[in-house]
């Protein structure tokens, strides 16, 4: 079953077109990466999933639902990473407030044990009563990463979760959506540099306002591909497990 469903999908802000023509399903417990250029539109496929941009042209859905007209029916059941929340470092807000503001605003209650719980997950024990503006980028993005698992998702949509996060914090990051993914949970990652996911995920998205290639990493990382998304070629190593990584500065070794 298709969790996730693009049907000739173009978006425009303005009069300006950043997305043209997408077709995608993404299936139930499937881990896929979203990659391409600075403006490419991943951040807008991510904001017509979770229904907070209407498409100017085709239909996403969501669980079955169209993803801008009928979103209160699946957003309790879909967890998002966003990209940059400045507001959250500008307001003394505690880490268990960061992580409760969204389910609280929904009218839902959070319970201690299920808050100690996400922050166990993450690896981030104890943190609860912290001040979130004095946590280090990649603190706060595991904090984040909690609040999006905290309602126990279907859908777990990540924007760079991986950004100013440090290698032993990304591959706690990598070990949580891999966890996630095996129970059966939809990921959906927006990253720059694939490497740390490479041996996790069950597909690639290619994109450059157009789906360039999707696929297993392996088929969508030719030459020809590269080039159209990115406009120049980048080196590809195939590592002893067989995986093609592309490598744009750095690679998991
Ligand atoms: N709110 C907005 N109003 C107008 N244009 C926007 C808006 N948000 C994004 N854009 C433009 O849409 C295009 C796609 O942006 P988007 O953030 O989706 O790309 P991205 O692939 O996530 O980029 P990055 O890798 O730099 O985060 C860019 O050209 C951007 O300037």
């Amino acid at each position: 079953m298709k969790v996730i469903e693009f049907y000739d999908v173009s978006f425009s802000y303005n009069s300006s077109e950043v997305l043209s023509d997408l077709n995608l399903g993404i299936g139930r417990g499937e881990f896929v990466a979203v990659l391409g250029p600075n403006g490419a539109g991943k951040s807008t496929m991510l904001r017509l999933i979770l229904g907070l941009l209407k498409p100017t042209k085709g239909t996403v859905k969501v669980l079955g639902y169209n993803a801008f007209d009928e979103r209160d029916k699946f957003v309790g059941r879909v967890g998002y990473l966003p990209q940059r929340e400045e507001i959250l470092l500008e307001a003394p807000l505690t880490v268990s407030q960061v992580i409760k503001l969204p389910l609280l605003a929904r009218g839902k209650k959070v319970g201690d044990s299920k808050l100690r719980e996400a922050l166990s997950m993450v690896g981030l024990d104890g943190f609860g009563d912290k001040l979130f503006s004095e946590l280090s980028g990649g603190q706060q993005q595991k904090v984040l990463l909690a609040r999006a698992l905290i309602s126990d998702p279907e859908i777990l949509l990540l924007d760079e979760p991986f950004n100013g996060v440090d290698v032993p914090s990304q591959e706690k990051i990598v070990e949580v959506l891999a966890e996630m993914s095996s129970k059966g949970k939809t990921v959906v990652a927006v990253v720059h540099n694939i490497n740390p996911l490479l041996h996790n995920i069950d597909r690639v998205v290619l994109l450059n306002r157009r789906i360039i290639a999707a696929g297993k990493p392996n088929e969508v990382f030719s030459e020809e591909n590269i080039i159209k998304a990115y406009g120049t070629s980048i080196p590809i190593v195939i590592c002893e497990e067989g995986f093609t990584h592309p490598l744009y500065g750095d690679y998991h070794g």
